[in-house]
């Protein structure tokens, strides 16, 4: 499934190509090395521009930028694709001050920018605090949208500070008081980070921060894009990665910890089933997720050779759902789509709270909003206890299954019913997850390659089969 093509705005390519042709060469050198660039590993051939927005006067430049890489198909000559779409927040200045320098993106040699230092704005605290103001001023600029949510109070003067973690987006905190969440690669229709979460606020689920205030582009011919979330910050917060890793080292235990994880996920599912329709999961669903899963299979397979031997193996586990029962239990829901440890903050009076409900990145958006069996959420949760486990020296196996177990009764004791229940479900979950975990390890952090590895080899072994060379 291909994303909807983001068409320019009216007017924009026809009056301001040479402000894109003075960014060519710099943007060319900056975006690849970005953490949450998501064509890694492809050439940027140029640029094209959606829209720019001067949000002034702090010296704002808001930019949809399409990134040109060619595609190779599996197989077949390299063709120029409609490129990503990338969200851009560049700050300009005739002279940078000594904290902006490692910001700097370049200095234009002509068009408009030429005479100014061109840089990451959301790394200057005067950008980062009129990005705030007008979230909290709802209303238009240029192409932006600005809303707010009703009831929503947002104070004006909180210090902002960037997040600095090595994201798939850019966040923003505001005095410790709000987190604002700037995607990267935009695409058309709303994104589930900003539809799950409002969805559950009006549910009343406590267990996810309800968005305060967002802002999308509107765009001729296409659905609005989602730009950015502002929401609660959990100030004091850990994430479940840090914790597990920390209680690992120190030899503790982790099953209370991992059970009111499990009863939290299925509080969540309980609440997103019945905020969003739910379908059964008949033959034709269930044929439709097997063929996915092969599909991804094989396309990882070409993506990551070491994938190759188990590929008949690991095939088999999706093939296996086609045999399930014909049961009123499976259906499928929204689920979250990319849970794991890391998506989990623990409040300081102990509570969990699930975020990032954008789900896999990578997917296409129409993919990820589809609903899914709940199982999938429940396996991504069970790779991450393994992914902790296999991050400690020595490995850990033990307490990864502990966990695995506390975690699916916890769910099971939320009313979330026995992820065991239709054990092939799972397996196939688990096994799609670490086919997408190698992908993703291969193009990001290719040291991890063998956490998803270890999985691959036993979940192969578990569908019957030595590995085919
Ligand atoms: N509401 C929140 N309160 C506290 N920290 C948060 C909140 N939302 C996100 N974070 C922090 O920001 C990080 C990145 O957020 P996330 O939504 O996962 O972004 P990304 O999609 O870029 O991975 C999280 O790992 C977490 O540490
Ligand atoms: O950036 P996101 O949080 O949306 O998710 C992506 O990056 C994750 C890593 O940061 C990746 O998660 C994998 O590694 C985790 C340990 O770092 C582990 O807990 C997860 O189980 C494992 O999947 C995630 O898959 C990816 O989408």
């Amino acid at each position: 499934m291909s994303e909807a093509v983001i068409r320019p705005a009216a007017g924009y390519e026809s009056t301001r190509p040479d402000l894109l042709a003075s960014l060519d060469p710099l943007l060319r050198a900056w975006l690849p090395r970005q953490r949450w660039f998501a064509g890694k590993g492809r050439p940027v051939t140029g640029f094209s521009l959606v829209a720019s927005t001067e949000l002034l006067p702090s010296g704002l430049l808001h930019l949809l930028v399409r990134a040109q890489q060619p595609t190779v198909p599996a197989q077949g000559e390299a063709a120029p694709g409609p490129g990503d779409c990338y969200q851009l927040l560049l700050g300009f200045r005739r002279t940078l001050p000594p904290h902006l320098a490692p910001a700097l993106i370049g200095h234009p040699e002509h068009g408009p920018l030429a005479g100014y230092a061109v840089y990451e704005g959301l790394h200057d605290p005067r950008v980062a605090t009129l990005l705030l103001e007008r979230l909290r001023t709802p209303g238009r600029s240029g192409v932006l949208r600005f809303e707010l949510a009703p009831g929503a109070d947002i104070p004006g003067g909180l210090a902002p500070r960037t997040l600095g973690a090595e994201q798939s987006n850019s966040s923003l905190v505001y005095g410790e008081r709000f987190i604002l969440k700037l995607l990267r690669r935009v695409v058309p229709g709303v994104n589930p980070d900003l539809e799950l979460p409002l969805l559950l606020a009006r549910e009343g689920c406590s267990r996810v921060p309800a968005p305060a205030a967002w802002c999308t582009a509107e765009l001729d011919g296409t659905e609005p894009l989602t730009l950015g979330v502002l929401q609660p910050f959990l100030a004091g917060a850990e994430d479940g990665w840090e914790l597990a890793l920390r209680t690992l080292a120190k030899g503790d235990d982790f099953r209370a910890q991992a059970h009111a994880l499990g009863r939290a996920t299925a509080e969540v599912h309980a609440a997103l089933a019945s905020a969003a329709p739910t379908v059964s999961l008949g033959p034709p669903q269930r044929e439709q997720i097997a063929d996915a899963m092969l599909e991804r299979l094989r396309a990882t397979a070409q993506d990551v050779p070491m994938l190759r031997p188990y590929v008949s193996s690991l095939g088999a586990a999706f093939e296996e759902l086609r045999e399930l029962p014909d049961t009123d239990d499976l259906f499928a829901q929204r689920v979250h789509g990319d849970l794991h440890l890391g998506q989990c903050l623990r409040t300081a009076d102990g509570s969990w709270n699930l975020i990032d409900f954008e789900g896999e990145p990578a997917r296409p958006l129409a993919e990820r909003r589809k609903p899914q069996p709940a199982v999938r959420d429940v396996a991504g949760m069970l790779r991450s206890f393994d992914y902790a486990a296999r991050s400690h020296q020595p490995w850990a196996p033990r307490w990864a299954e502990d966990c695995r177990a506390a975690y699916c009764a916890g769910y099971a004791a939320g009313g979330g019913g026995d992820p065991y229940a239709y054990p092939a479900l799972l397996r196939a979950f688990e096994t799609d997850k670490a086919v997408y975990e190698l992908l993703y390890e291969a193009r990001h952090r290719p040291d991890w390659l063998p956490v998803p590895m270890a999985a691959i080899r036993r979940l192969a072994d578990a569908s019957g089969g030595p590995p085919h060379h």
